[in-house]
């Protein structure tokens, strides 16, 4: 019997059900709208949970479940190693969002990321402190600044209403997941940097836990 788990609620839930509908399976809550647990149909050997996005990493990880459905970003921020412990078995079109570093929009003189590393600089030595860049996604912001050659920052936690951390004075940067980028826009934040730090989408993974036969049948009766 396989694992599978998909994320609990919103769209990413129910575009993950179409996607299942549409190879063949049918998942649905199998309670009331609160309920957590899942009913497949249409495969045998696969049983469901709802769990959180931003969990199914970590139970992939540890083996506790044998398939997820989760964005890319989530798998690359939390599972250090990542390709060592999940496959990517299938991006699936849907949950697309770019992680992105944004500056305030009056930022003139801040255009390219060489401009943020001189401004960075220029901070540190006028405030007596590291530039502060609000995020979640640490493990991924510090290999990319890093790659970029941008040292003088700091990483300020901040798990949701992050493009809020600019006007409220507690980062001067963000990075964050954008996809209309109205957010960014209604926050009057400008994107650096091109291409993104990171282009997510929702993905199909396996635990490299899993049983390779197991994942390899369930494979075949989705068409992939
Ligand atoms: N505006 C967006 N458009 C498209 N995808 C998005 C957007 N915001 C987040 N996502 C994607 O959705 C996935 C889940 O994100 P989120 O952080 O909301 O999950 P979560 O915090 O684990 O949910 P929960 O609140 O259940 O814990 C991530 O992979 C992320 O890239
Ligand atoms: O570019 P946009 O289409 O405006 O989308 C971007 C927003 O969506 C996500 O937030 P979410 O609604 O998941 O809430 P959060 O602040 O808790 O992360 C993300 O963190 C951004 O804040």
């Amino acid at each position: 019997m396989l694992k599978l788990a998909v994320p609990s609620k919103g769209r990413l839930m129910e575009q993950c059900f179409d996607w299942f509908a549409d190879h063949g399976v049918r998942l649905s809550r199998s309670g009331s709208d609160r309920e957590y647990a899942g009913r497949v149909e249409g495969v045998e050997n696969l049983s469901l949970q709802l769990l959180s996005a931003g969990e199914i990493p970590r139970e992939l990880g540890a083996g506790r479940i044998d398939l997820g459905v989760t964005g890319t970003d989530l798998v690359r921020e939390k599972l250090a190693g990542w390709r060592s412990v999940v496959t990517e078995l299938a991006p699936m079109g849907f949950g697309h969002a770019d992680l992105v570093l944004a500056v305030p929009a009056g930022w003139r003189d801040c255009e390219t990321l060489d401009d943020f590393a001189a401004i960075a600089r220029d901070f540190r030595r006028a405030h007596g402190f590291r530039l502060r860049i609000a995020t979640k996604y640490h493990r991924l912001v510090r290999a990319w600044l890093s790659a970029h050659e941008v040292a003088d920052y700091q990483l300020v936690d901040s798990q949701g209403a992050t493009e809020g951390t600019v006007a409220n004075l507690t980062a001067e940067a963000i990075a964050d997941i954008t996809s209309s980028g109205e957010t960014l826009r209604a926050n009057h934040l400008k994107i650096l940097g091109e291409p993104p730090i990171l282009q997510s989408q929702a993905t199909l993974f396996a635990s490299r836990a899993a049983n390779a036969d197991e994942v390899a049948a369930l494979m075949r009766k989705l068409g992939l």
